[in-house]
């Protein structure tokens, strides 16, 4: 991990209890752009986080920076209690295998099967028998609601929404505690996002999952979230959906009381 700027730390509130991510004075500038400044952020144990914001606030930079993929500029960001700037490589290894994580596309490996791209966490963080292998990898294939069959076919031979499911499955293979989602319903059509939906929900409540999902779907935000985080000003407000739908901040006020948010139910 790239170590960040140190900061004073006496101003800084303290972390929520029972929270397994706290992110404090968060800074990310790429050259003279400021995405996030200064950003406070609590995701509390079992609950389904949204995060919305207009295009380029910092959704998916975000996330990425709390899973390690984008050093921060400046601030503090602790995952189920450790300090991520302050660990060796090998604390921060065994971190990682705590979570997963589903990017917006699947990010499936298209020269691998859905078995193989499942297994590929199994094959890099342990040393599975290839036969307890291919038992774990059916559980995950049958988990997200995929045929058997599905594990012998390639990303191209799949559906959107299948690709999406075969990637959450790669996501759960080493049993995380923390789902990472961006735009998991992106692309999909309205009856594949809310089956999707419903997934997200059940895999939560049956794993006792932590979710953190950068999403634009409204439908999604209403169905499956507890609590929603809005990036506005480089920094987040967070509440539930009765705290935003009172929230005067102008792109919050249009964001849910806008025409999409009445189609969704809200406002
Ligand atoms: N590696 C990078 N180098 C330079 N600029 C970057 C980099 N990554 C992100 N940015 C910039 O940071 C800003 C935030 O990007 P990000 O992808 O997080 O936005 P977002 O909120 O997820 O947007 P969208 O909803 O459109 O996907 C954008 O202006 C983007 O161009």
């Amino acid at each position: 991990m790239t170590r960040t700027k140190t900061r004073d730390r006496a101003n800084e509130a303290p972390a929520e209890p029972g929270a397994v991510i706290s992110i404090r004075g968060l800074v990310n500038r790429f050259g003279n752009q400021v995405v996030h400044d200064g950003l406070d952020l609590d995701v509390r144990a079992g609950e389904v986080l949204g995060v919305v914001g207009g295009s380029g606030t910092g959704k998916s930079v975000l996330l990425r920076t709390v899973v390690g993929l984008n050093p921060p500029y400046a601030g503090r960001i602790v995952v189920l209690g450790e300090d991520t700037a302050a660990m060796s490589e090998r604390e921060w290894e065994h971190l990682q295998q705590r979570w997963g994580v589903l990017f917006q596309s699947g990010a499936l490996f298209s020269s691998l099967t859905v078995a193989e791209n499942i297994q590929v966490p199994m094959k890099e963080h342990t040393h599975l028998p290839k036969k307890f292998a291919d038992e774990v990898t059916a559980l995950k294939i049958a988990l997200v609601g995929l045929p058997p069959d599905a594990a012998g076919k390639y990303p191209s031979e799949l559906s959107g929404g299948m690709k999406k499911r075969a990637g959450l499955a790669r996501a759960l293979a080493l049993d995380p505690e923390i789902l990472f989602l961006d735009e998991p319903t992106a692309g999909l059509d309205p009856i594949g996002a809310a089956a999707f939906d419903t997934l997200i929900r059940d895999l939560q409540q049956s794993l006792g999952l932590t979710v953190f999902m950068v999403t634009h779907d409204l439908d999604s935000l209403h169905a499956i979230c507890d609590r929603i985080a809005v990036l506005v000003d480089k920094k987040i407000k967070v509440g539930t959906m009765a705290e935003m739908l009172a929230d005067p901040h102008p792109w919050i006020r249009e964001y849910f009381h806008g025409p999409r948010a009445r189609a969704a139910g809200i406002g």
